[in-house]
């Protein structure tokens, strides 16, 4: 078939290209400290960029769903809830025949599923506020379908009370809101290109969130570690500056040190990549 006679894309088709684009872009984004990126595996011996990738996409289908089951069901109760996370567990069963078992993308599901059925109840009021706003009052509806699951966050959340991704969703994504998306606008703003934008928006969420991951892996000190090296870039001039790059580099040895890895951070940088792109949808 000629390219110019494919069917035109749904909106739901649309959404789930952006994320999926999104997913890739923060995974291929270089150099983020302790995570996989173009330079390699960083502190993940079981992944690398290809199975990134490979993830990302294989979550279209899945995506596609939750903005059409948004659609669908129009407005935001227990329904919609239901069905967003049966498909966020049929997803993540995707993700995992993908990636033999890897957990690529958990919480990126969680993230962009919620924000993409929350984009497609009222696209005519798509500002990322507005967005985050309707997300949080869909993360709040109990799944009443949802297994008891034992998960590291869980058990993070339970040693140091920190409230985790689900909260962070509850809340309206205020490390986007509040920190990720001004980051990303400022550095654009200061014009020093895409990706130091980018790695910049990163480290103003690194700063500002408790990350479950880091805590798994590193407890209190890596998270401190973790919070003051993005701090320190951001005080230097940021990732684009001489010495916001030797800030970058040390925080990267670090994290590698010990063993840590901000997933929760570069998800929420996928979410906030997508919001970004889908402003001009
Ligand atoms: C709420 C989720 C993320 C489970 O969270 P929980 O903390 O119990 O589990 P887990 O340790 O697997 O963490 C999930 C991931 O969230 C990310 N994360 C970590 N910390 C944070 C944080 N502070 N803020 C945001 N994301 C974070 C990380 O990538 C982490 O791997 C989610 O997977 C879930 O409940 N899924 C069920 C299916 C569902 O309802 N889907 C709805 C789709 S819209
Ligand atoms: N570029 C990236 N590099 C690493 N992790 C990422 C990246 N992008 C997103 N993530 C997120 O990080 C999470 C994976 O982190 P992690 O491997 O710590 O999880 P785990 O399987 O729960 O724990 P562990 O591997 O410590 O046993 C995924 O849920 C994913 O959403």
């Amino acid at each position: 078939m000629k390219a110019n006679m494919l069917a035109p894309l749904s909106l739901a088709e649309r959404l789930a290209d952006l994320a999926v684009d999104a997913l890739i872009d923060e995974a291929e984004l270089s150099p983020k400290p302790g995570l996989v990126d173009r330079r390699g595996s960083g502190a993940h011996g079981d992944m690398n960029l290809a199975l990134m990738q490979a993830s990302a996409l294989s979550l279209w289908p899945c995506l596609r769903q939750m903005a059409e089951a948004a659609q669908r069901f129009g407005h935001i109760a227990t329904p919609l809830r239901a069905e967003l996370g049966r498909l966020g567990r049929e997803g993540e069963a995707a993700m995992l025949v993908t990636t033999a078992g890897v957990n690529t993308h958990r919480g990126a599901i969680w993230a962009l599923g919620l924000l993409v059925a929350a984009w497609a109840l009222n696209p005519a009021d798509s500002d990322p506020l507005s967005v985050t706003a309707r997300a949080g009052r869909l993360a709040l509806i109990e799944d009443p379908a949802a297994p008891i699951a034992d998960s590291h966050g869980l058990h993070v959340r339970r040693r140091y009370g920190v409230g985790g991704a689900r909260e962070q969703a509850q809340q309206g994504f205020p490390a986007i809101i509040g920190h990720g998306l001004p980051q990303l606008l400022r550095s654009r703003a200061a014009g020093v290109g895409e990706t130091p934008a980018r790695l910049d928006a990163l480290l103003a969420i690194m700063a500002a969130l408790s990350d479950t991951c880091v805590l798994w892996r590193a407890g209190e000190q890596g998270l401190a570690v973790l919070q003051q090296g993005a701090r320190a870039v951001l005080e230097a001039g940021g990732s684009a500056s001489l010495a916001g790059r030797r800030h970058l580099r040390a925080l990267d040895a670090r994290l590698l040190h010990l063993n840590a890895s901000a997933g929760g951070a570069a998800d929420l940088l996928a979410a906030c990549l997508f919001l970004d792109k889908a402003g001009s949808l």
